[in-house]
């Protein structure tokens, strides 16, 4: 490959952007000043948590807070939140060559959607990352689960093997699906955890291991899941347990549950949600990207989804309360005791 534009270098472009990087691709970042100023200080360094340690001195990360006029890339991966999207698209539309290939590497169903209405002349493509990644300090991006990134594509998408084969080098592996709106669907079901974390104000095991907080997200998961029943979606299954049965298991006392979901609970100490980034430093979160999909998704079959709408009121309120909510108190506030 000649060359990937990360768009939005934050947790997910400085990590994935990085190891593709050190897979021998030139990698091009574009992002804030605060976080371009901590790679000029200290380099990029890459760590996770089955031991890697990978840096790239500073002289070598090519860094613009714009889109570089001129730049043909042969993939550019798009990393920014969901209501940057549009922005971000635009930007991308103005300097680069029509039929770039883009991949969005973002949480929700519908950024790669709305960037191709925006920006129809580049070709966009859905994708998901499963793991969760964190900025443990400028410059220092950590990998704190596992899973394969997967992206709306086929083998014959050249920019698109060319860059799976590059990660593969890494040891990441890529898979490419035809249509991605299943994998979407089972990374949201997931992601529907972001807001509970979120206002749980504990790391990600942490959270996991409180029965209230997982019979919280049990109850997101299940009227998310009636309702892409209804709507005939298929989803599919992203852990090692099929949707419905994680719901049983998460409602499960946290002695059993430790037992049968010990291979979801390999998380570091430290993770926390994407969504919990956002409260920590007072940004928009991607609330309406998650449980306002699934309200959405009722309101289409003429249905109502009260818990994700009491979710999405909760995160919205955070500003003005600013505490985080206890087990009992999340559980009260969502009408579930
Ligand atoms: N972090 C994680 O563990 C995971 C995240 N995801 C998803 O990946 C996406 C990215 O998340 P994450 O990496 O955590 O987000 P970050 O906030 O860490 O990174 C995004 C960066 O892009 C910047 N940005 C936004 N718009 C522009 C622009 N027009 N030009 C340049 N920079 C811009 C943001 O700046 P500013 O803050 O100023 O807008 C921010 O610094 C989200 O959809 C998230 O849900 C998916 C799986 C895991
Ligand atoms: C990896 C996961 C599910 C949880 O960290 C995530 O997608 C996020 O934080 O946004």
């Amino acid at each position: 490959m000649t060359g990937v534009l990360v768009m939005g270098a934050g947790s997910v472009g400085c990590f994935i952007g990085g190891l593709t990087q050190l897979a021998g691709v030139p990698v091009h970042f574009v992002g804030r000043p605060r976080v371009l100023t901590g790679l000029r200080k200290n380099g990029l360094r890459l760590t996770d948590q089955n031991g890697l340690d990978r840096r790239i001195p500073a002289l070598d990360l090519r860094l613009h807070e714009q889109p570089p006029a001129g730049l043909k890339p042969d993939l550019v991966l798009l990393c920014v939140k969901s209501g940057a999207t549009a922005e971000a698209a635009t930007a991308l539309g103005l300097t680069l060559p029509q039929g770039t290939p883009v991949v969005s590497l973002q949480n929700g169903v519908a950024n790669a959607e709305l960037a191709r209405a925006t920006v129809p002349q580049l070709h966009w493509h859905a994708g998901m990352v499963p793991f969760n990644i964190a900025e443990l300090a400028p410059g220092h991006y950590h990998r704190g689960t596992d899973g394969s990134l997967a992206a709306e594509g086929r083998a014959s998408d050249v920019a698109l093997a060319a860059w799976q084969t590059a990660l593969g080098r890494m040891g990441m592996k890529l898979h490419l699906h035809e249509d991605l709106a299943p994998v979407q669907w089972g990374k949201l079901l997931l992601n529907l955890n972001n807001p509970v974390n979120a206002l749980s104000g504990r790391p990600l095991r942490a959270q996991l291991l409180e029965r209230g907080y997982r019979r919280a997200l049990a109850a997101l998961q299940q009227e998310a899941l009636d309702l892409l029943d209804a709507a005939q979606r298929p989803v599919a299954q992203l852990t090692p347990l099929p949707p419905r049965r994680l719901l049983q298991v998460l409602r499960l006392p946290t002695p059993l549950f430790r037992l049968v979901a010990a291979r979801m609970l390999r998380i570091d100490d430290e993770a926390r949600s994407s969504m919990a980034d956002d409260l920590a430093v007072g940004r928009i979160t991607e609330i309406d990207a998650l449980c306002g999909e699934i309200v959405r998704l009722a309101q289409g079959l003429n249905r109502q989804a009260p818990l994700n709408a009491r979710m999405q009121a909760l995160v919205q309120a955070w500003p003005k309360r600013r505490r985080p909510h206890s087990p009992a108190e999340l559980l009260r506030a969502l009408g579930l005791t």
